[in-house]
């Protein structure tokens, strides 16, 4: 039986005037497996994520949820639709404690009726779920500090925490660990360790550093030049010479 992927690009192309940035990606994700997005600097990684979570329009091609063209909505329909993508906590409340913000997220995703699969059944009071990702997170000490008054590293956690309080089925993470020191690292590697646990849930993450991809891997997919170069298992694509070349600076597209 095939199982329908949950999230499908098909062709997916965008071009800044004469750049194609994103070129002609088709490419399935499915629930339970967690794809790292590896490729050097501007190879359109993010470009790509732009494209599915709607915040940049395609030139050409799809994006399809569980069966749905999601290609011409706006980000916040894909958002209600199950794409998750990580906050800018530029985005949100930054007067507010880290706990209100959580709570807010809960509360958003309640309001609307927006509810995928229940990741914590049985909690059915706000606030107590509320709870639930803030420990999750590791953020029960600073649940009252303004999020803006955070440390980076703990603003990296708040940033899933909220996602998580979301429920999406979809989560993208763009280099969750970046400028993050050695101490916060692990705590953000194990919350997306942990979504990866739920089968329910498909997991996108553009990464540079080998050792957060060794460790969480399913799938790699690597872009270069905004083209799909090589898609399989970790082991499979990493020690491929095309994959290697690439990391090398060389010119290795096969013609
Ligand atoms: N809004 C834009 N206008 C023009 N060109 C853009 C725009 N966004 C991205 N690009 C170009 O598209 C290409 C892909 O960029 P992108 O940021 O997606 O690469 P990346 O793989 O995420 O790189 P990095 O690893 O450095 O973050 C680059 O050449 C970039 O300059």
């Amino acid at each position: 039986m095939t199982v329908q992927p949950s999230l499908e690009t098909r062709d997916l192309t965008i071009r800044f005037g004469g750049h194609v940035a994103v070129n002609a990606v088709s490419c399935a994700f499915h629930p339970g497996e967690l794809t790292v997005i590896v490729g050097p600097n501007g190879a359109g990684k993010t470009t790509y994520f732009n494209l599915i979570s709607g915040q940049l329009a395609a030139s050409q091609g799809q994006v399809i949820k569980s069966g749905t063209d999601l290609t011409r909505m706006s980000p916040s329909a894909r958002a209600q639709r199950g794409i998750g993508r990580a906050f800018q906590l530029t985005n949100l409340f930054p007067q507010l404690s880290v706990l209100e913000n959580i709570r807010l997220a809960v509360q958003a995703r309640s309001g609307d009726g927006w509810r995928i699969l229940r990741q914590v059944a049985g909690l059915t009071d706000l606030a107590e779920q509320a709870e639930h990702y803030l420990e999750a997170a590791k953020l029960s000490g600073v649940a009252h500090l303004p999020a803006a008054a955070l440390p980076h590293g703990d603003q990296r956690k708040l940033e899933v925490a909220l996602l998580m309080a979301m429920e999406p089925d979809i989560y993208m993470f763009d280099e969750p660990t970046a400028g993050m020191s050695l101490d916060h690292a692990p705590d953000v590697l194990d919350l997306i360790a942990g979504i990866k646990k739920d089968t329910s849930k498909t997991v996108l993450l553009v990464e540079h550093k080998m050792d957060v991809v060794r460790s969480l891997a399913d799938r790699i997919i690597v872009l270069h030049n905004g083209e799909l170069l090589a898609d399989g298992a970790p082991d499979t694509v990493m020690s491929s010479d095309i994959v290697r070349d690439v990391y090398l600076g060389k010119s290795a597209v096969p013609a």
